[in-house]
């Protein structure tokens, strides 16, 4: 008994390893593949994890968004006995898949807050019923943290052998280190407690391996395989625009885009508030951009009707907040422009991940503006750890020294080299320059400040340091003849560099943003000590850089910096 248990776990070593050997179970995936779900092959990892869980295996799924994780339970379900109880976090997400699963005959029904009494009493009188069609239940979280009922039926349905795998969706909700953990999802570890024999598949596009071990305490999952499909999106182009604070002409630049480059192509605009979607749509369509917003405090008919007109090309653009995100699954979407930074770079790379789920090139391009950066971090002043992810986010635009690639890459664990990239990104070609004596200037101005009992924001340090503030105070400090954008940029770095440092203060009505000096500051004492920073290249081609940062980017080289080297 013992032997044939080793030649088992051989085997299925083997098969996992060298997925085309056959399973007792290959033949029935390869035609139900086919049959039902009309799909020629199978894409990298998919027939791994397929056969992985069909073997009972506990695993983690990390793929990125739009690769095809749903297969990797929808065909295993379709292809066993019983049913599979998948938990997702969105009524919505889990309507988009019955719906799917209804046009192609696969059995599926969901419990939910909004399903009706009579609905609920026949799916879970079906749950232990062997003659029962179903081949996917949906569920959310919550129902299995409310519902005693429904945990009830699941132990008749494993009892009865029923309950074939459990299939848990954005796996990453479990956690608080996640970008978007959910309170239900820390009561799931129930499930694997309560039917241990049961295969679970957590699925995410976003999870480091910090947040997969914290899922799998929490899930209860004693040792799951955990496997990771390539992050890097080889036919996205990464790109970075500075917005001008002093006069944020993005919009005008991102109708010019849409109306040239990607004159009849569809797109996203990602906007930070509710009043943005729909200011910056009106100003599109002031420009005879087709574009409509989409943010979550619209009724639910007419957010679905922008979604629809959007799916079918008859709205070229949606201009939406990130409520417009999950379930959202277009295939030829060629540009997706963030006209204010995501909060990390998680947000951004799934935000941005919209694009070209065909295969087909799309750009993802962001506009970067400074006082975004203090919006976005009095938004997210609550969160664990989300300035810190905030800067990530800021360091990857300010980052002209590495291609954008590999910066997206660290926080996946991965390690893309500019290969990788193959020049689909805009850090191609950087300066270096020397900001020694500006960093000087700056800390004077906050060291004074602190002197007077002052705090100073952002806003108030660069206006200071531009010859703005009082007369009384400007002959004190050293003023500077750069633009606004460069003195922005330069703060920007020094923050980043921990010569300055946030320092936040509560009032009942509002946070604000202070500046204060970093644990760096005492450094630049130091005669021998320099700092220097990399700067954004100048436009290789018109067409990917635009006029206004042509401009900018020349004054800045030219004028601002005595120590100027090429890399
Ligand atoms: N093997 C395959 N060959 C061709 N198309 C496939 C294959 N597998 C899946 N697809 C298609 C089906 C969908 O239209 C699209 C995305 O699949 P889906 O399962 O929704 O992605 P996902 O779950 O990884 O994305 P998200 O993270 O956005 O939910 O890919």
């Amino acid at each position: 008994n013992q032997l044939n248990i080793l030649l088992y776990c051989i085997l299925t070593c083997l098969n996992v390893f060298f997925p085309n050997l056959d399973f007792s179970w290959s033949t029935e995936l390869e035609q139900n593949l086919k049959d039902v779900f009309q799909l020629s092959t199978f894409r990298p990892l998919q027939l791994k994890a397929i056969n992985l869980s069909m073997s009972g295996k506990d695993l983690f799924l990390v793929m990125p968004t739009g690769r095809g994780k749903s297969l990797c339970y929808q065909l295993p379900a379709v292809c066993s006995e019983g049913f599979t109880l998948v938990v997702t976090p969105l009524v919505s997400l889990m309507e988009d898949q019955l719906m799917y699963l209804k046009s192609i005959d696969v059995e599926a029904v969901s419990l939910n807050a909004s399903s009706s009494k009579e609905h609920a009493k026949m799916v879970l009188a079906e749950m232990t019923d062997s003659k029962a069609p179903f081949k996917l239940l949906y569920v959310t979280p919550e129902k299995i943290a409310k519902s005693k009922l429904l945990m009830s039926r699941l132990e008749k349905a494993y009892n009865a052998g029923r309950l074939s795998r459990i299939a848990v969706d954005e796996v990453h909700c479990c956690s608080q280190w996640g970008h978007d953990f959910r309170p239900d999802y820390k009561l799931l570890g129930i499930l694997k407690r309560q039917f241990p024999k049961v295969p679970l598949l957590g699925l995410t596009a976003t999870a480091t391996g910090s947040v997969l071990k914290d899922c799998q305490k929490i899930l209860c999952v004693p040792e799951p395989i955990t496997l990771t499909a390539s992050f890097n999106r080889t036919n996205l182009y990464y790109e970075v625009r500075l917005k001008d604070s002093n006069s944020d002409d993005s919009v005008s630049d991102i109708s010019a885009l849409i109306k040239e480059r990607y004159k009849d192509q569809s797109g996203i605009v990602y906007v930070f508030s509710q009043k943005d979607a729909e200011t910056v749509s009106a100003d599109l369509q002031g420009k005879g951009v087709n574009a409509s917003p989409y943010h979550a405090n619209m009724n639910p008919e007419d957010k679905s009707q922008v979604h629809r007109k959007w799916a079918t090309n008859k709205i070229q653009v949606v201009v939406a907040t990130v409520a417009f995100g999950m379930g959202i699954d277009k295939a030829d979407v060629r540009f997706v422009i963030h006209h204010t930074i995501s909060k990390s770079i998680e947000n951004y790379y799934q935000e941005s991940g919209r694009a070209g789920r065909d295969d087909k090139p799309a750009d993802c391009i962001v506009y970067f503006g400074f006082n975004d950066i203090f919006r976005i971090s009095t938004m997210v002043v609550m969160e664990n750890v989300g300035q810190q992810k905030l800067l990530t986010m800021v360091d990857y635009c300010q980052n002209v020294d590495r291609c954008r690639r590999s910066v997206i890459a660290v926080h996946f664990d991965e390690v893309w080299d500019d290969e990788g990239c193959n020049e689909m990104c805009d850090v191609c070609h950087y300066i270096t320059v020397d900001i020694t004596q500006h960093a000087k200037d700056v800390v004077q101005i906050v060291e004074l400040a602190g002197s007077l009992d002052e705090k100073l924001t952002p806003l108030k340090v660069t206006e200071a340091w531009m010859g703005k503030g009082p007369a009384k105070r400007r002959k004190m400090i050293q003023t500077t003849t750069l633009s606004r954008l460069e003195v922005e940029a330069i703060i920007t770095s020094l923050l980043l560099q921990g010569y300055l440092s946030e320092d936040f203060s509560f009032t009942p009505y509002t946070t604000y943003f202070y500046l204060k000096l970093g644990g760096k500051a005492p450094l630049l004492k130091n005669q021998s000590h320099s700092i220097t920073m990399k700067m954004r290249r100048t436009g290789l081609d018109a067409n990917t850089v635009s006029t206004t940062q042509q401009t900018v980017q020349e004054s800045f080289r030219q004028e601002a910096f005595g120590c100027i080297s090429r890399d």
